[in-house]
């Protein structure tokens, strides 16, 4: 197995120019964070708090602020994000969405095919995204984020607008790849039962500029994560704290 890729985040200043003649809003000031190699981080905040904008700096999509973010283990690692909405070309089929980052060689045509039947939709590879419900998108935007082996996942609130089963189904999906494939994810959602359920570690943002109020280590077992019950006795710890 390759080396796990872990991350070192120091952003000095993010912010973001006014609008209308708003003063200039820093998003970030003197932010660092530290991820463990195969970690699995939730980040937890109120709306407009700057996680995507966090997870922008990370890929690499935004590049306009200062500071350094390193990785180590894989110096150029792979780079998976699934995005709030699930971003899917609608000119091209679910098949050539998933094909899209990846080499034109049968092999990858093959791993394109079994992530589509790990996600349960075989069915729709030739079909175009507007005819799939939200539900089956977002499967679609896992398997095409799965497709490139990533060492570094980078998830945003990748089950919103699901209802309750559905949300229960991918996050199980995403649970048993993570265990065929494993990457270091930081995954971001409003949901602290989501957090509990899946994350070794959630780390709760606040303020302005963003600062981590809570960095809470999940320690429970997979059995524990299934039991209701103990989720909900974690998550009552977890909010008094
Ligand atoms: N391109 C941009 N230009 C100006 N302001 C921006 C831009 N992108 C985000 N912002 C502002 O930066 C702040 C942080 O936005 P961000 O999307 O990172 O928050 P968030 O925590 O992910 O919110 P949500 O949970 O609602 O998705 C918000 O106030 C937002 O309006």
């Amino acid at each position: 197995m390759a080396a796990m890729t872990g991350l070192k985040i120091e952003i000095d200043c993010k912010s973001y120019p006014p609008l209308g003649g708003a003063p200039m809003r820093r998003i970030f000031e003197g932010f660092h964070l530290s991820v463990d190699p195969g970690a699995f981080v939730c980040l937890l905040g109120q709306s407009g708090i700057g996680k995507t904008t966090l997870l922008n700096m990370i890929s690499g999509l935004d590049t306009d602020y200062s500071g350094r973010i390193e990785f180590h283990g894989e110096p150029k690692p792979r780079m998976g994000y699934v995005f709030q909405t699930p971003r899917l070309l609608p000119w091209r089929t679910v098949l050539e969405n998933i094909l899209l980052p990846l080499p034109s060689t049968e092999s990858a045509r093959e791993t394109a095919l079994d992530l589509l039947a790990g996600m349960g939709i075989s069915d729709t590879q030739d079909v175009y995204p507007e005819r799939l419900s939200l539900g089956m998108q977002r499967r679609v935007a896992l398997a095409r984020a799965f497709a490139i082996g990533p060492d570094v996942l980078l998830m945003d609130e990748p089950f919103t607008s699901l209802d309750e089963s559905t949300a229960d189904r991918l996050r199980d999906l995403l649970i048993a790849m993570l265990a065929q494939r494993p990457a270091t994810v930081l995954f971001v959602t409003h949901d602290s039962r989501d957090a509990i359920r899946m994350a070794e570690r959630i780390l709760v943002l606040s303020g302005s500029p963003a600062h981590a109020v809570k960095d809470v280590s999940v320690g429970m077992n997979l059995d524990e994560r299934l039991d209701k019950g103990a989720v909900e006795a974690f998550r009552g710890r977890f909010l008094a704290q």
